[in-house]
């Protein structure tokens, strides 16, 4: 699914009336009618619905569900902030609908404004700015917000919560943003959904399908989407019923260093459950019975050293690498990455201290591989770009790095985004907070390593280890719930999780 910009919103929406010969006021009904329909769902008549109305198409919007609510014989009271004197065509034309239809409680505000007591069992239906908001909200207006977020009423926004931006709040000013339980977004979820600093602002959000144009979507360019199951489906490559080991490739997995090889043991299995031909685990001296018996599928190759990885690796019979699971910091594990590095042609991963290593040697970026994947959480990506003071910076920072490097960034979290060297950020939906839990992103890295030795392609195996890896989480969560979710019981559900996405629905 694309995630469009609110000016690429707004094209939709003029393409759609212009080309699919429906009027903006049908548009605006039909998106009423939706919205309408999932208030009612959710909450019965004892509720009193407040709506907050702007003087714009949002506005619309919200007058237009107020007189629906209204002819279902719900209680609604109606605030429209009209402070300009100027309404848009839409709106004005569903305040004159409201009116025609005997509405009792219609408050026009054009300059002071004496507000309704709110109770927490108050449904607010904010319709004050939408995807038209091209400012930080101020005055007046802020003091609605604010007065709005102070109360205890459930709170559902129409579009976007208003005084939220759809894609970039570096410069806004969080307290004079609706922070709403429920946001009914109009026909594309917004950018600044999927920002973890904003889940209080957005609540739980759904997206009403109101039939904008699909050729008008299409069409648009974005670097934004969202991955959804039926495309995942789609890149997974059959087996053929003659199939043998050699066809799935041979990985060669570096992780593990003492006390921590559980890394190594956790990737090594996740790759296994993810349809590889064959892994080797490389592993330090004192780690090779615990590999050896804890993963008995895999060959194990030992490092030089007793404890830690310290000597690069001939790559010749392997299709791909994946190198840092638990491996630690030691200053020799850093230079035997780099020259690692030196070596490697094949598909590669980075990951946890693979990464670190270059906080502190930042010279040796230009030495990762042209196409190398890297699957930084939050934390490792700021140790190598910098601080950032919100998403949406960090986003555009690591397109940069990406551009850069010409690399794949995994940034992980709870939408993990792969971005790709030309710039397109693939947002992922599966997945929970119980993943929140120590060797959940070596189980990622296991399986990215799987489906590279398998010969997808760096996209296709970032965007399909992402997805799978959540799904697993979600089916690990309905076994033993988010509280007592482990890494271990990822790889658990594995074999569900693929099953799930090649199963032909
Ligand atoms: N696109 C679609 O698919 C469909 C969209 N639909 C709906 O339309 C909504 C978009 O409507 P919209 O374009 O009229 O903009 P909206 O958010 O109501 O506000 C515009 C007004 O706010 C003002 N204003 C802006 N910032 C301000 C500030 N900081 N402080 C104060 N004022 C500020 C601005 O004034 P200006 O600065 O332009 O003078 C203008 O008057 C969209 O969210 C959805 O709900 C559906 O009905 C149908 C399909
Ligand atoms: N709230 C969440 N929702 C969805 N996925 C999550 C959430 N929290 C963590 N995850 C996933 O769990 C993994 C954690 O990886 P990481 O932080 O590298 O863990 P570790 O280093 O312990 O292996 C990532 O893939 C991340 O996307
Ligand atoms: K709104």
């Amino acid at each position: 699914m694309k995630i469009l910009s609110c000016t690429q919103q707004k094209q939709a929406d003029a393409y759609t009336i212009a080309q699919e010969n429906i009027l903006s006021i049908n548009l605006m009904e039909k998106a009423a009618s939706l919205l309408t329909d999932e208030i009612c769902r959710r909450w019965d008549k004892s509720h009193r619905i407040i709506i907050f109305a702007g003087s714009g198409n949002n506005g619309g919007d919200a007058v237009a569900v107020a007189r629906m609510l209204f002819l279902k014989n719900y209680t609604v009271e109606v605030y429209l902030f009209n402070i300009t004197g100027v309404l848009s065509d839409d709106c004005m034309k569903n305040v004159q609908r409201l009116q025609e239809c005997g509405f009792p409680n219609y408050h026009e505000i054009s300059n002071s404004f004496d507000p309704p007591q709110l109770t927490k069992d108050d449904i607010v239906i904010d319709g004050l700015f939408g995807s038209g908001l091209n400012k930080p909200l101020s005055g007046g207006f802020a003091s609605v917000v604010k007065y709005i977020n102070a109360s205890q009423a459930t709170v559902v926004s129409i579009d976007l919560p208003s005084g939220l931006m759809g894609e970039d709040n570096s410069n806004n000013i969080r307290q004079n943003i609706i922070r709403a339980d429920l946001t009914l977004s109009i026909q594309l979820p917004k950018l600044s959904f999927l920002f973890a600093e904003n889940e209080d602002i957005v609540g739980e959000w759904k997206v009403l399908d109101i039939g904008i144009s699909k050729n008008f979507i299409e069409e648009a360019s974005t670097p934004y989407f969202i991955t959804e199951a039926n495309e995942i489906r789609q890149l997974i490559k059959p087996r053929s019923r003659f199939a043998h080991k050699g066809n799935f490739g041979h990985g060669l997995l570096i992780a593990g260093s003492y006390g921590m090889a559980g890394a190594s043991i956790l990737a090594a299995r996740a790759c296994l459950r993810s349809g590889i031909g064959l892994l080797t685990v490389h592993t330090p001296v004192r780690n090779h019975d615990i590999v050896q018996t804890s993963v008995p599928e895999a060959m194990v190759q030992n490092d030089v050293h007793e404890l830690y990885f310290a000597e690069p690796v001939d790559l010749d019979n392997f299709q791909a690498l994946a190198i840092g699971p638990g491996i630690g910091q030691e200053e020799e594990t850093a230079l035997a990455t780099f020259d690692q590095l030196k070596e490697c042609f094949i598909p590669l991963v980075l990951d946890a201290d693979a990464l670190n290593v270059f906080s502190t040697h930042r010279n040796y970026l230009n030495r990762i591989p042209k196409r190398t994947i890297l699957t930084p959480h939050i934390g490792e990506l700021e140790r190598i770009i910098g601080r950032c003071n919100n998403s949406f910076e960090r986003l555009t920072k690591a397109k940069e790095l990406s551009a850069y490097l010409q690399c794949y960034i995994v940034l992980k979290g709870a939408h993990t985004v792969v971005i790709t060297p030309e710039g397109n950020c693939y947002f992922n939906q599966t997945g929970n907070p119980g993943m929140a839990t120590g060797g959940s992103g070596d189980v990622l890295t296991g399986i990215i390593l799987a489906l590279l030795s398998q010969g997808y392609s760096q996209e296709n195996a970032c965007r399909i280890a992402v997805y799978v890896h959540g799904l697993a989480g979600d089916i690990a969560r309905n076994r033993v719930g988010e509280i007592s979710l482990t890494a271990g019981d990822i790889i658990e559900a594995l074999p569900e999780a693929w099953k799930n996405i090649t199963e032909t629905k």
